[in-house]
């Protein structure tokens, strides 16, 4: 049974950098197992009363709850103990500059699925490491504008039935279950997306604010095996994306959260920093894909900490299938079986 201390001793890597992301992760880890701890003991109010109480705006624009900021005073107590030069919260408006000199940088959303507070449903912790440069430190407003593909590191925590770490340090995506007797995280194994989706994640609610292509793409989801796609899908829709992300790197699927037609939402809902980031940088390394619909999302530059991008991940070859209908809609009733072979967009 390998720990996630061990772990991250043998995989961390030579260098005062990969040491600093190991150590930057015990902390985090030991702020999720805190956090679990509130949840489940209801530490923080009684479910439906303090916990899901609405506050003010959080710097995405999102009403907080008492529990997001509860998850962001651990985390940045987490950040703080830890090599962390800033922290950029979906809980603050702007970074929070942390220790001088620090090598690294984390843009987090502290608690993730807001909306599912009182429910007792699946919630989580989304989170991204990036180096800190020279050029940084001299103008700290670049430190968040980094493309994904620059994350030393990123993962989610799940509070579920089981506290769970999907972790990526660039090799590989691995997950780790919490045990409350120990308080530590053990590693459950390696994870791979299947190539081949059979269920699909969209709000369906929205179907009438949604884009031409995103409505056929789930239409003709919809029409199963009597329909171009030959073979029927399931639907699953948790609003925890965390939740949404761990089912589809356990057996596969697609979230789709792109933009639509509603006020403030031509770019979706997700933030790219801290949540399509993150969660793409795990997809890619299990073997599946994300992307904005159309870009791996890794390459895009993001502009503000708080910025939001339509985002598309999970099966490789379903997130090439939405790309395909995305940049022509026509290919998706012409040719299903070759999905996963076209080079589209990038992916
Ligand atoms: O309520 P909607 O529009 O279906 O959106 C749900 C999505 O929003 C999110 O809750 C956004 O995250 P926050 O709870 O951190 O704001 C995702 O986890 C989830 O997939
Ligand atoms: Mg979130
Ligand atoms: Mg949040």
């Amino acid at each position: 049974m390998t720990t996630l201390t061990q772990y991250l001793e043998a995989h961390a890597g030579e260098g005062s950098e990969r040491r600093d992301v190991a150590a930057l992760i015990e902390r985090l880890a030991e702020a999720a197992g805190a956090l679990q701890r509130l949840i489940s003991t209801g530490a923080t109010g009684d479910a439906g009363a303090a916990t899901g109480a609405d506050g003010d705006p959080n710097g995405g624009g999102d009403i907080q709850k008492v529990l997001d900021r509860e998850a962001d005073r651990l985390f940045l107590a987490a950040a703080r103990a830890a090599p962390v030069a800033f922290y950029g919260s979906e809980e603050q408006d702007e970074a929070v500059p942390l220790r001088e000199g620090a090598s690294l940088a984390m843009a987090i959303d502290p608690l993730d699925g807001s909306s599912n507070i009182e429910t007792n449903v699946s919630i989580g912790t989304i989170f991204s490491v990036l180096p800190v440069t020279d050029a940084h430190r001299a103008d700290p407003a670049g430190v968040f504008r980094q493309p994904g593909r620059a994350q030393l590191a990123a993962g989610f925590f799940v509070y579920g039935p089981r506290l769970m770490l999907v972790l990526t340090l660039g090799q590989g995506t691995h997950a780790f279950g919490w045990s409350p007797e120990t308080g530590a995280f053990t590693r459950m194994g390696p994870l791979h997306i299947p190539p081949v989706a059979k269920e699909y994640s969209i709000n369906a609610s929205n179907a009438r604010h949604w884009e031409d292509p995103v409505r056929l793409y789930v239409e003709q989801c919809q029409e199963g095996a009597d329909g171009p796609r030959g073979r029927d899908f399931n639907m699953r829709w948790v609003a925890s994306m965390v939740a949404d992300a761990y089912r589809i790197f356990v057996r596969g699927g697609i979230y789709i959260y792109t933009g639509d037609r509603r006020k403030g939402y031509d770019k979706g809902r997700i933030r790219l920093v801290y949540e399509a980031n993150p969660v793409g940088f795990c997809a890619e390394q299990a073997g599946g894909a994300a992307s904005d619909g159309v870009r791996p999302i890794l390459d895009l530059v993001p502009e503000g900490l708080h910025q939001r991008t339509p985002v598309v991940f999970g099966s490789r070859e379903e997130v090439l299938a939405f790309a395909a209908v995305m940049t022509d809609p026509a290919s998706l009733s012409e040719v299903s079986p070759l999905f996963g072979q076209r080079p589209i967009g990038g992916i």
